[in-house]
């Protein structure tokens, strides 16, 4: 469905990615873990349209991405959810919800999107015309995650997003990203909490220093405590 092919990456002068070929398989959850500053975030940003010197090659449901502006990349069915959020505080939550809606096509804006997804967080639900930033971290991190679902991409790219949520919510993320590939959405899944994404993944992908170094099922990673201390220890 993604196919990452000898993708380098450069910020400035500097060399960050270096080769990297990954896929991600339409209908899975694809775990990308590695140490910090492995290149995790890199690799979606590319994907995305965000770093400006990139070569390689990235192809989506057979088309070529690194050819076409960030905002082009969108319609195609892509979502990002960056480790920041990027929530705009002083707006409500369907505030927040119709941002999401900028870029869906006519069918989805005209349609029930904010009521089909206040059934899909409830937490959301009660909350739609309370402002951003009075919710918890965690809740602006569901709410992040709905934005980028209103417009029914085909694969979500989620960076860290149990990073800094408490427990219970983490939980709730894993049970909605199950239910999220079962509606055949497809997800890469970017985290440092290596056994909660190897619990939901199907298969793993690890990088280091701008590569991929290992690859298996997200049960065979699991299995092997020896090559996530070599690559997933902090
Ligand atoms: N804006 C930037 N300018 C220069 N170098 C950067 C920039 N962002 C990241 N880097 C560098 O690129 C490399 C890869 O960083 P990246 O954020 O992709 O790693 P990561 O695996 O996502 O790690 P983390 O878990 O810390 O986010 C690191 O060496 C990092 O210092």
């Amino acid at each position: 469905m993604l196919e990452i092919d000898r993708l380098d990456a450069w910020y400035g002068p500097s060399h960050v990615l270096h080769g990297l070929s990954l896929d991600v398989r339409q209908g899975e959850i694809l775990a990308l873990v590695g140490r910090n500053g492995a290149g995790k975030t890199t690799t979606m940003k590319a994907v995305m349209g965000l770093i400006p010197k990139v070569a390689g090659s990235v192809r989506f449901l057979g088309q070529d991405l690194l050819g076409r502006p960030a905002h082009a990349r969108f319609p195609l069915g892509l979502a990002y959810v960056p480790e920041d959020r990027r929530i705009v505080p002083g707006l409500s939550v369907r505030e927040n919800l119709k941002l999401g809606l900028l870029r869906a096509s006519a069918a989805i804006k005209e349609g029930p999107a904010i009521a089909e997804i206040a059934e899909t967080f409830p937490r959301l639900a009660e909350r739609l015309d309370q402002t951003a930033v009075t919710m918890s971290g965690g809740e602006q991190q569901m709410l992040a995650i709905a934005r980028a679902m209103i417009a029914r991409p085909k694969l979500i790219l989620l960076d860290e997003p149990s990073e800094g949520i408490m427990p219970v919510l983490v939980e709730e993320m894993g049970r909605l990203f199950l239910a999220l590939r079962e509606r055949g959405v497809t997800l890469l899944l970017v985290e440092q909490n290596v056994e909660w994404a190897l619990n939901l993944a199907d298969r793993a992908v690890i990088i280091d220093q701008g590569a991929v170094v290992h690859e298996s099922s997200a049960a065979a990673l699991r299995a092997d405590t020896e090559i996530q201390d070599r690559y997933c220890a902090v």
